[in-house]
């Protein structure tokens, strides 16, 4: 079931962002090509580990969030809300401040009320900062999260809460190993 997941990988490119060694995935990246089947496969295995029930939305952050998030989205039929790099300025906007292993930036979350009952869904986990800064906007707007799911995680990462993971990956300078895979 994990066949092509775990095979893309295996042979995936590692670029260097200052000190950090950057893995390059249809997944996480969206080049060279997204192939179909790939997609099916993470959509299907993100479907078989969320917990699904009573949840009304779907919360993903741009960019690498968002072909994942649509392919859930088109399967559960459960709307999907995209956290923003740009600033909206709607009425009940959160600004985000995200932190990764390389950039800093401002992220915008919309489309929540208070109650809402969500999954929370992203490409990678690293640090964590990303999903924490979500968390903690999440928390602010009253929101009940039921799960959060990586398709891959990379490396230890805390993120003051359970969460479930696809892959777990280590990256080296040469290239990444697959460690564990689940459901
Ligand atoms: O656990 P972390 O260290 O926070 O790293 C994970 C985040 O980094 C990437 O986002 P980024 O905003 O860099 O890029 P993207 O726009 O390509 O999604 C990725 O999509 C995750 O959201
Ligand atoms: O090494 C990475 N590759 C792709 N996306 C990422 N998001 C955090 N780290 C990475």
């Amino acid at each position: 079931m994990f066949n092509k997941l775990v095979e893309s990988l295996k042979t995936c490119p590692i670029v260097k962002r200052g000190e950090y060694n950057y893995f390059i995935h249809p997944i996480s990246d969206g080049v060279p090509i997204v192939e179909p089947a790939l997609l099916r496969e993470v959509a299907v295995l993100m479907l078989r580990a969320l917990d699904l029930k009573g949840v009304d939305k779907i919360v993903v952050a741009e960019a690498m969030g968002i072909h994942i998030g649509v392919a859930l989205s088109l399967m559960t039929d459960l709307p999907l809300t995209i956290i923003r790099k740009r600033e909206y300025q709607l009425s009940g906007e959160v600004a985000l401040h995200q932190t990764t292993g390389y950039s800093k930036g401002e992220l915008y979350l919309n489309g929540i009320e208070k109650g809402d009952r969500v999954v929370v869904i992203d490409d990678v986990f690293s640090t964590g900062g990303t999903m924490k800064a979500i968390l903690k906007g999440l928390a602010d707007k009253g929101a009940e999260v039921s799960d959060v799911l990586v398709v891959i995680k990379r490396g230890e990462c805390d993120i003051g809460r359970p969460y479930k993971y696809l892959v777990e990956i280590e990256v080296t300078k040469s290239g990444v190993n697959v460690k564990d895979t689940k459901f």
